[in-house]
């Protein structure tokens, strides 16, 4: 099904230099509404409803499971990690060269990051059991991960009903962010620590898209830094320290 090019390469341009450009570097976070329009967003929101139904979707974590708590530990998120290439993502695949389109157009203006690479597409599903996903920093320790891009499916989303509330504490700011996951919308924000955020318990079946751009350099440097690691643990284990190893724990 041919889609209807909704934006065209000048409208993106348009919108990454006057829209999130502007708010990546005053606010840290932007979103975009009506990226694909009615039909292409609806394509994506078909392939990702069929990745559920077909149990592609995996069981993340398990959400609210303390250790020793007799709570009973709800399911939580579900997740599948796409390339765009596998049939039946051929949507998704037009939504992510999209979405590459947008940041290459913004990499040029966002000082000096290489930003050249970025993750699979992790096609996320909140069972709308009450289960979300704790505050949390996306990329902590320098992991490579520069800017977090969500994609959100979600139709007729009333975050008062069916919480599923995107909460982002941006760094050092007085306020917080709250971002419903609606339909069509598009979410950039620094993945390191300038920008915790959380998933408020949702209660109705929530889809996203996520796909994390890499800054090159920061990401060499950490694969650099597993390698290394890797290294010192195998020499260890091939010494007779392993027998200290296994004694000291
Ligand atoms: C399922 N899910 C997530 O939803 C978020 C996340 O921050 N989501 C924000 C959102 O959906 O608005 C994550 O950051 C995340 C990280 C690792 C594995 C799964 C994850
Ligand atoms: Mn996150």
């Amino acid at each position: 099904m041919p889609f209807i090019e909704h934006v065209s390469d000048a409208d993106l341009e348009r919108l990454a230099l006057e829209r999130v450009v502007p708010a990546l570097l005053s606010h840290g976070f932007c979103y975009v509404d009506g990226l694909l329009g009615e039909l292409a967003g609806d394509a994506v929101l078909e392939q990702v409803k069929e990745m559920h139904r077909s149990g592609a979707l995996q069981d993340g974590r398990l959400a609210g499971s303390v250790r020793g708590t007799h709570r009973k530990s709800i399911r939580g998120d579900k997740i599948a990690w796409v390339s765009g290439s596998e049939r039946g993502c051929e949507a998704i695949s037009f939504l992510l060269n999209l979405i590459d389109k947008l940041i290459s157009v913004c990499v040029s203006r966002l000082g000096g990051k290489a930003i050249r690479e970025r993750s699979k597409a992790m096609v996320a599903c909140y069972p709308g059991n009450g289960a979300g996903y704790v505050k949390h920093v996306d990329n902590p320790n320098s992991d490579g991960r520069c800017i977090t891009c969500i994609y959100y499916l979600n139709k007729n989303w009333n975050a008062t009903e069916h919480g599923g509330v995107l909460r982002i504490f941006p760094e050092g700011k007085s306020y917080v962010a709250d971002i419903k996951p609606l339909f069509d919308r598009l979410l950039f924000f620094w993945s390191d620590r300038r920008n915790p955020h959380e998933v408020q318990p949702s209660y109705s079946t929530r889809y996203a898209i996520t796909v994390w751009y890499f800054d090159s350099e920061e990401r060499a440097e950490a694969k650099r830094r597993f390698r290394d690691l890797t290294v010192l643990l195998l020499q260890n284990f091939n010494s007779n320290s392993y027998i200290w190893y296994l004694t000291a724990w």
